[in-house]
């Protein structure tokens, strides 16, 4: 049986992936995360998934390479990490009260079979008032988290409903995958208790 690799720095998707049962190595991809231009969420987040699942794939080539990528969409524009404070800012009063979509793309390849799909969550926020969100930009949380907050952090505050997968907002679709991974025979463990 392969070996599983996790191609992500990612520390919340190797903790998904770990308390989900699976053992796997992390071996990030070094190669630079451009957005394809113009292109729609659910194309981009795949792309990017499969262009870091094909890196460390060249370098683990008898591996199970699994790499993801999230964005979230409002009124169909990608918003991705913040540049800056100022972006994390505007990022999150254009959220407020509103609806937005997070797309997860994952991409699990070998050197004979490769696999790539998408899952969508919708994530209603309440609306925020400007001390919070000023509260929130203190912090590290919102700097390294697509869309600019995290909902298993403080950002937490902000969530009032979550229509779909709540994992995939944390950056890996973790049922949908495990589905895929038992195609290529990677299979969780449940080790007893007792
Ligand atoms: C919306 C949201 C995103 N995130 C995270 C998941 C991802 O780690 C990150 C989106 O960035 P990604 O570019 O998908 O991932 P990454 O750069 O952290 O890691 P790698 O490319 O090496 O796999 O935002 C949360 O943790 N909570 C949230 O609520």
């Amino acid at each position: 049986m392969s070996s599983l690799i996790l191609a992500s720095k990612s520390p919340r998707r190797s903790e998904l992936l770990q308390k989900a049962g699976y053992t796997f190595t992390v071996r990030q991809a070094e190669g630079p995360e451009t957005l394809p231009g113009g292109s729609a969420p659910e194309e981009a987040v795949q792309q990017l998934a499969r262009r870091k699942a094909e890196e460390v794939l060249e370098h683990y080539p008898d591996s199970v390479v699994l790499a993801a990528d999230t964005m979230i969409s409002l009124d169909g524009r990608i918003l991705g990490k913040p540049v800056s404070k100022e972006d994390a800012r505007r990022t999150l009063e254009a959220l407020s009260g509103r609806t937005h979509e997070v797309y997860t793309g994952a991409a699990v390849f070998t050197k004979r079979r490769k696999s790539v799909f998408f899952v969508k969550t919708e994530v209603r926020f309440c609306p925020l008032d400007t001390d919070l969100i000023q509260s929130y930009l203190a912090t590290a949380e919102p700097y390294d988290k697509a869309g600019s907050y995290a909902v298993q952090g403080q950002g937490s505050l902000f969530v009032e409903a979550v229509q779909g997968d709540f994992y995939n907002v944390m950056g890996l679709p973790v049922s949908r995958l495990s589905r895929e991974l038992r195609l290529f025979h990677i299979v969780p463990s449940f080790p007893p208790t007792y």
